[in-house]
Order: C-alpha cells, then structure tokens, then sequence
C-alpha cells in the first residue's frame, strides 16, 4: 500500500506504507540513533512529532514490551528508509509493523532518508502530515501548512498522568544487568510531564522510593509528600508554553534539592528567569558529544529536543555546567545555593550510551 510524506514547503514524497493505514499531522523531525527505534516510539516527548530514522535499516530485533519508555507509541509517524523483512530476536513479541498498526500509527518506508534529513536540516524542522488514505499532494501540502507547530504549544497537558502513584517496578530490565541494589532509603517526588520510565528506573537504582505526581501539580502539592528531593521530567512541546509548571517550580526552588532532565531542565532554566528558544532542526540520537565543563571530561548523549536554554540569560548563581560539542548550545546548568541542577539531555539513556549515569548519584549526594 502507497503512503506520502508532504512537507509545508511542498515537498512530497512517496513510498510504502506500514503499521496502520491512517493520516496523521505533525513536526517532521529527524534521528541518528541506529538502534532504539521502540524507546523512540514510545517516549511522550515525541508528541505531535513525525520522526524519521537516519540510520537504513529499522525494525531488525523487533519489539517487547519490556522496551517501552511510557504506555503507548507516541509519535505521530514513523519514518524509515527500509522496514526489515525478517526480525529475530528472542526478545521479540511483535513486529514493527504489527507494533505501529495495532497502536494505531503510520510509518513509510522506501523514501530517500538522506534527502528528507538534509531538507530539514537546511530548511530546519518543518511541518508534515504522513498518510496511507490520501494520494492527492496538493491536499497533503495544504494540511502540513496547516498543522499549527510546535513553538507556543503546551503538550504537557496530553499526556500527564491522571493522577499521582508510586513507582513499584523496581528496576525493570536493569535487573537484567545484575546491577547491584541499594535499599530505597530517599523519597523523591517526580514531575511527570511525559516521563520515560527509564528514569524512574534509575532513581530505583540510586536508592530513591519515587512517587510520581501529575506535570499540573502545584507547588504545594509536591511539596506536601514531603520529599528528599523532586525530579522534574522530560516532556513534549514548548517549555515557554507551560506557565503553571514554571510557577510549580518556582515555588519548590531552595525548600527542596532539585534534577530536571530535558524539559525538566528547560523548566528550571525558565523558573531561574533564562529564557528558551527554538532550535533549527533539534537534537534527536544517541550519539551527541557533550563536555561537562567541570570535569573536562566528554559524554556521548542520548537526546531528543528542539528547544534549548539561551545560556546568556542565565541569572547569577546559575552556572553553565555542560555543553553541545556539536553547536556549542547549552546543555546543563546548576545553581548551587538552591541546590538544583539539570540537563537537557538524557541520562537514563533509553536507549543509548550510559556515560552520564553518575548525575543519578550526584541527585542522591545533593540529598544528602
Ligand atoms: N525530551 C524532552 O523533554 C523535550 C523537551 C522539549 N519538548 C523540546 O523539544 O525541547
């Protein structure tokens, strides 16, 4: 079956059809991680997001259940150049292609990847609708032009979840690692605003007990667990966008020890006073260098963002402490005296490099 990609700027492209045979509006985005592709379709940041894969070949080790970082496929599209036609792994359950039909979500494959990357990559992120139902291009075209974008959107309220509860899954698949277990003697209240469960993982095994409220929660509400320290998570759309969470953080800065990842991060950078913009066409792989400039150590980094923290609006007493090697953007911050610290990309590494795993255990020496 025949699917398209159509561009706002009038670029379409056409090639086959996989998972289901819908239509589906979003931001086309691209990424550079060879593998992870079910991480990728279920991480809540990609709402309203139609990613494409730069790596050929996607699909080979199928899908598990054990892979997903939230409780559904997120994306509005899946982009490949080359769905596998024989998947093997023991790990696997399902296909890609049963995996996406049955959640309802359209892929395409056999269009030129490196032709759609280097577009966005000119031109920067732009606004597509994927579809398996309509052939006309001049229809296509008209609705990618009117897909309104990500810049001024709060996401975080589609996704949050309905209501507060405790993480009881331990370590999930770390177990499978045999990392060694520490009793959960710290209590931390995480921020759910799209959460990737692999960060509730590796508060686990840090030693944390984590209860998780709703990204709506007031300050007052978090601060009534009592914890030893809040998380705040990663999430879709435009931090800008979220002012009830910029004032839930501001009113738990300095009463609490505070880690953001992402848009946890750029919700601090906001909360501080910074300010956030849009990049051009984002960061979105498993394979971005960034320096921790107090170690002169480098992290190869798991990331998936389009808006970043403008670093020369940071306040006194906040201190850049990473950066992208790639575009010199800003990608960790700390502010000592309120005991907070952050950084926009992503530790928990679902999936991705484990270089930057020590800031789960510099959370837990924040608290003491
Ligand atoms: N992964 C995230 O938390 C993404 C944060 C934000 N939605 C961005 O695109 O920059």
């Amino acid at each position: 079956m025949q699917a398209k990609l159509a561009l706002e700027d009038g670029t379409v492209y056409t090639g086959r059809a996989f998972g289901a045979a819908a239509e589906s509006a979003g931001e086309v985005v691209f990424n550079t991680s060879m593998t992870g592709y079910q991480e990728i379709l279920t991480d809540p940041s990609y709402t309203g997001q139609i990613v494409t894969m730069t790596y050929p070949l996607m699909g080979n080790y199928g899908t598990t259940a054990l892979d997903a970082e939230s409780d559904r496929v997120r994306v509005a599209g899946f982009v490949v150049r080359e769905l596998t036609q024989v998947p093997s792994n023991f790990r696997s359950t399902r296909d890609l292609d049963g995996y996406l039909r049955a959640a309802g979500v359209t892929g395409i494959e056999g269009i030129d990847t490196r032709a759609l990357v280097r577009r966005l990559r000119v031109r920067g992120a732009m606004n597509g609708v994927l579809s398996a139902t309509e052939s006309d291009d001049a229809k296509l075209v008209a609705k990618a032009k009117a897909f309104p974008g990500m810049a001024g959107r709060d996401l975080v309220r589609e996704v949050v979840p309905p209501k507060p509860f405790t993480w009881t899954e331990g370590f999930g698949r770390f177990a499978e690692h045999v990392l060694p277990a520490r009793p959960a003697d710290r209590h931390v209240v995480a921020v759910d605003y799209g959460m990737k469960w692999n960060i509730l993982r590796c508060l686990t095994q840090v030693g944390c007990k984590v209860t998780v409220v709703p990204g709506t929660a007031t300050a007052d509400e978090i601060l009534s667990y009592d914890p030893d320290g809040i998380f705040l998570s990663n999430g879709p759309g435009d931090p800008a966008a979220v002012g009830y969470a910029i004032d839930a953080v501001k009113g738990v800065l300095g009463k609490k020890p505070v880690f953001g990842i992402c848009l946890g991060h750029q919700l601090l950078g906001l909360a501080l006073g910074a300010k956030t913009f849009k990049l051009k066409f984002g960061h979105r792989g498993a394979n971005q260098p960034v320096l921790d400039r107090r170690t002169g150590k480098v992290e190869i980094t798991t990331q998936n963002h389009g808006f970043s923290v403008d670093p020369s609006t940071l306040p006194a007493g906040a201190e850049p402490t990473h950066v992208n090697l790639n575009d010199q953007t800003l990608e960790g911050l700390r502010h000592t005296g309120l005991r907070a610290f952050s950084v926009q990309y992503h530790p928990e590494a679902a999936a991705g490099p484990h270089d930057s795993s020590y800031l789960f255990e510099e959370f837990r020496t924040l608290m003491g």
